[in-house]
């Protein structure tokens, strides 16, 4: 393929109702979409981090002057345009793994659509539907949470994800496992709320059963966290902590993850998540597909992923209604409890025209 042009469009999607997490709380999905034109045919994808680097260090116009000043010269001299080609084109610019990944998503949605592929088939996927978790925020009071927590279970949810933080960890939790049961797939997540001081609080959560406790300390601190695996039953799943398949391998052979959230925006882009996946099911940890509040273009994608055989619990892969009154694209609508894996070729979605003009707040090209 040949690049011709590569668009950035900036969205702003208001969210259903506030989205409260230990780092912040979030009204809108306020991120870029990448239009990249080539020779063959065109590719979307979106950024999946925010206006402020809360979650991680990158963030939307950080992200777009990478992309403008350092990535999109090396891609743009290529001799020729291949997925493939682009992770080693980029790989002298360090860290940024969600800005190449925004690139590299929409460069791997051209290359299939000019073959008539859909990425799920590309990846290796065994299902064309997938079970669907939800991450529910940290709410003001215990009744606001359970009536929150009911109403996904009755949408058909199939496990439940706390935000947790020091001061709103162990009552929600029980409180939520007493009115739901033991029964209830259930898993908090504390961004990396806590540190080692924590541990003996923390382990008042193995009463309760969970899945995984996700992220609890500062990213990053692989020993950390396999020093507080020592001390918890309950398994530490990673998140933030990790970048590519090396440092999953590293956190897996230090017992420092017992679970992976594969989030193909933070590791670089879906090659690398599926790398990932390789390396955590041949050592026989389970990995779910994390989500960042994706519209449609980055949430059908994440579907093809998460249907691999090694995802073998239910993903941050809600239905477009958990966030959105309106997507920009068609909605992803919950059936018994699954979502379709898209079959269309590439990503198998497209932006909705009128849609996308109603949410876009600015449009200008970045390549050429
Ligand atoms: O369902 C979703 O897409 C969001 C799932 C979720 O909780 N994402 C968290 C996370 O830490 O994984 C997040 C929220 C906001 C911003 C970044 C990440």
């Amino acid at each position: 393929m040949r690049l011709e042009r590569v668009e950035i469009v900036h969205v702003a999607i208001p969210l259903v109702t506030p989205f409260r997490t230990s780092f912040g709380t979030m009204t809108s999905k306020d991120t870029f979409l990448l239009r990249v034109v080539t020779d063959c045919a065109e590719g979307w994808s979106e950024f999946a981090a925010d206006p402020e680097p809360l979650y991680c260090p990158e963030f939307v116009a950080g992200a777009e002057i990478v992309l403008r000043d350092f990535l999109l010269p090396r891609v743009a001299a290529l001799p020729h345009l291949t997925t493939a080609a682009l992770a080693p084109a980029m790989a002298k610019v360090k860290g940024h793994e969600l800005a190449k990944a925004a690139l590299e998503t929409a460069v791997l949605d051209a290359e299939l659509r000019a073959h008539g592929m859909p990425l799920a088939t590309y990846l290796g996927a065994v299902r064309d539907r997938v079970p669907a978790g939800v991450s529910v925020g940290i709410r003001d009071s215990l009744p606001e949470l359970l009536e929150e927590v009911e109403r996904y279970l009755a949408e058909g949810y199939v496990r439940i994800k706390l935000k947790i933080e020091p001061g709103w960890d162990v009552e929600p939790v029980r409180a939520v496992r007493e009115r739901f049961g033991d029964g209830l797939p259930l898993q908090v997540d504390a961004n990396t709320a806590y540190t080692l001081a924590d541990a003996e609080h923390l382990r008042r959560l193995d009463a309760f059963g969970l899945l995984l406790i996700e992220e609890p300390l500062e990213e990053n601190n692989l020993h950390a966290h396999a020093l507080l695996q020592r001390r918890l039953g309950t398994p530490v799943c990673l998140d933030e902590s990790l970048h590519h398949a090396r440092d999953t391998a590293s956190a897996i052979a230090m017992d420092a993850c017992r679970v992976v959230n594969v989030k193909p925006a933070r590791v670089g882009g879906y090659l690398e998540a599926r790398r990932v996946h390789d390396v955590a099911h041949a050592h026989g940890v389970p990995v779910w597909c994390g989500g960042m509040l994706e519209t449609g273009i980055g949430r059908a994608p994440n579907l093809a992923l998460a249907a691999l055989p090694g995802f073998t619990l239910p993903g941050d892969t809600s239905a477009s209604g958990r966030y959105f009154a309106e997507d920009i694209t068609e909605p992803f609508v919950l059936e018994d409890g699954h979502l379709p894996v898209p079959a269309g070729p590439g990503i198998g979605v497209e932006p909705l025209p009128d849609a996308l003009r109603r949410f876009t707040r600015g449009r200008r090209d970045l390549y050429p």
